[in-house]
């Protein structure tokens, strides 16, 4: 991708994908940069950046050399490869399509398996980190399918992402990035739960996040979303909704391999409590609510 100036195609623009296209943009190391949004009114703010825009799936990878699709979540995932004017239509031999959303390793594979059944190349590439590592260009790629294609899309993870990783055969990243975010889950519920009871005890929540915040358990989240916490004001970097459909994915893995995950089932519902309470949409630090019942 380095050589050759490739035109490359980005669908879903959400908290992340708007970012991560963005940034593709900005690189000037593609010959154009092709949106696509379900809402495609969110296309609007690219488009005036420079970004050319297309009305479906299909007419995104019809004219891109590599697409790559930051979804909300499997269903929305599959939508955007096998509906009417999705991926699957617009898919032919050479073609990349790069898919960095969140899911599970059956909806990887499906995906994978319809695009190469179609002659195209696929990669996996979910990522950690969040808002603001997507706006810098900070995200942790996992990549995992096509390694020439991987290779392929260096430089492009390089304006994205600060490090990327080749886990292997596709589902490999889907499975490391639901570990990754099964274990979020569990600290930031057990992170509010502190936070609850160190309040509830008469003790000041500032004075818990700086004790923490010298010892072992230090942690960037901890001390940036313990503000949120105390204000009880939660914009959205990381859904909660997001959050709560990463612990059941990794849930699920864990029932297919026999795995107990009592800690993780534990903050799973924690987190769908909080969806209960209408916080689904602002950021995954309101699972703090679930606590305040
Ligand atoms: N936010 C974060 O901190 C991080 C998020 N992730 C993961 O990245 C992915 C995107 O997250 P984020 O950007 O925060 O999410 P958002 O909720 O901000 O954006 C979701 C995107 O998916 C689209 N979408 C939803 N349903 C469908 C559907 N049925 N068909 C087609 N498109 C659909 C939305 O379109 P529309 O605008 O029309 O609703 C939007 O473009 C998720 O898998 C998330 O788990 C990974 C790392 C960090
Ligand atoms: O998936 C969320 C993240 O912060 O990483």
């Amino acid at each position: 991708m380095a050589d050759a100036k490739l035109n490359v195609g980005f669908l879903g623009l959400g908290i992340m994908g708007e970012a991560m296209a963005r940034n593709l943009m900005k690189s000037g190391l593609f010959a154009s940069v092709t949106v696509w949004n379900r809402t495609l009114a969110k296309c609007q703010t690219l488009v005036s950046e420079g970004a050319k825009m297309a009305e479906t799936p299909a007419a995104v990878v019809s004219s891109c050399d590599i697409t790559f699709a930051m979804l909300a979540d499997p269903d929305a995932a599959l939508a955007a490869v096998f509906s009417d004017n999705g991926v699957l239509k617009g898919i032919s031999a050479g073609k990349g399509y790069v898919d960095m959303s969140t899911v599970d390793e059956a909806t990887s594979t499906k995906i994978g398996e319809a695009v190469t059944a179609a002659g195209g190349r696929f990669v996996e590439g979910p990522v950690s980190g969040s808002k603001k590592p997507a706006i810098d260009g900070q995200l942790i790629i996992m990549g995992a399918g096509d390694k020439e294609l991987y290779e392929q899309c260096q430089p492009a993870f390089g304006v994205m992402g600060k490090k990327s990783f080749y886990l292997g055969a596709t589902g490999a990243a889907a499975r490391m990035k639901l570990v990754v975010n099964m274990v979020m889950g569990a600290m930031m519920g057990a992170f509010c739960e502190g936070m609850a009871l160190a309040d509830k005890s008469g003790l000041e929540q500032s004075a818990l996040l700086e004790i923490l915040g010298l010892g072992a358990m230090a942690n960037p989240m901890f001390a940036m979303k313990g503000p949120a916490i105390m204000g009880r004001a939660y914009p959205p970097a990381f859904p909660l909704k997001h959050q709560q459909k990463d612990l059941r994915l990794a849930l699920a893995l864990g029932d297919a391999l026999n795995q107990p995950l009592p800690v993780a089932a534990a903050a799973n519902e924690s987190f769908k409590t909080a969806k209960a309470l209408g916080r689904g949409d602002e950021d995954f630090a309101a699972v703090y609510e679930a606590t305040q019942k």
